[in-house]
């Protein structure tokens, strides 16, 4: 019996006013898997994590997380959410042993008191993203790269069985990347699940199970090997796409805009 989709979205659009980011969305993620979320600029990749999230309310269509809605699975500590950087407030006075906390606070109740189990799941997710020496730090004062590996850590002291990750290599370095490729690896071996999102067709093949091309809709969901297809990648990033290299030693990226 093939287990049950950990992310289910049926028929999703969303408008902002005459824009249609979403234009009939449906896609069944398994679990255990790392999906890569491929699409130029403007596709709509960050606006379907939101509707994954709960935090756009599709015109059309639904999403289920576990068979349940998303603000349910949210509440429910289902799936955490490493945002674009854009969307973070990188001022804010939080310490990044704090940001890694906010993962815990579902299970805080109100009071949102730390006990002893959640210091140490945060110590032990500092640990597993190579921050340990930087858990005082304010936020803000970590390079690209340091920070989207707290908000990965936030997700693991969550112990979310789903990880959303908008862009996690925009701006890293290659340690970085190297480390939340290998986190990310790790978590689906353990049987969660990872949407990532990423411009960079060459860490792909070593990154995900499975890719999903999307342009305001599905246009391939499959083998990543199938999806670096130069038709289907023409598709969803333009024809020129095609004069691409994609054996050449750095990355491809198809950062451009598209369609509004
Ligand atoms: N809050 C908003 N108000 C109006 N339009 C929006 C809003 N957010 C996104 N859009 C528009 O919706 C479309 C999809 O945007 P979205 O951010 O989901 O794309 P994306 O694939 O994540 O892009 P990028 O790779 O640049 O992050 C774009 O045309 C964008 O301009």
């Amino acid at each position: 019996m093939t287990a049950p989709p950990a992310i289910e979205v049926a028929d999703v659009a969303v408008r902002y006013g005459e824009v249609l980011a979403l234009d009939g969305v449906s896609l069944s993620i398994a679990p255990g898997r790392v999906t890569g979320l491929v699409g130029m600029n403007g596709s709509g990749k960050s606006t379907l994590f939101k509707a994954i999230m709960g935090m756009v309310r599709p015109d059309r269509g639904h999403v289920l997380i576990d068979g349940a809605a998303p603000v349910a699975a949210r509440r429910r500590g289902l799936v955490g959410y490493v945002p674009q950087s854009e969307d973070v407030d990188w001022a804010f006075p939080v310490s990044v042993r704090d940001v890694v906390m906010m993962g815990r606070y579902g299970r805080q109740g109100l009071t949102r008191r730390a006990r002893p189990a959640d210091h140490v799941a945060v110590a032990d997710a500092l640990d597993r993203v190579e921050l340990t020496g930087y858990a005082e730090r304010q936020i803000g004062q970590l390079s690209g790269g340091q920070r989207k590996r707290a908000f990965v850590a936030r997700g693991i002291a969550q112990d979310a069985r789903i990880l959303l990750l908008d862009e996690p290599f925009a701006g890293v370095d290659k340690r970085s990347e190297a480390t939340i490729v290998r986190l990310l690896r790790e978590l689906a071996d353990d049987g969660r699940t990872v949407l990532v999102s990423t411009h960079d067709l060459h860490a792909l093949p070593r990154l995900a199970d499975e890719a999903v091309l999307l342009l305001h809709r599905v246009l391939f969901h499959g083998d990543v090997s199938e999806a670096l297809r130069p038709d289907h990648l023409a598709r969803a990033f333009g024809l020129d796409v095609l004069d691409l290299d994609l054996d050449r030693d750095q990355d491809q990226d198809l950062n451009r805009e598209g369609p509004a």
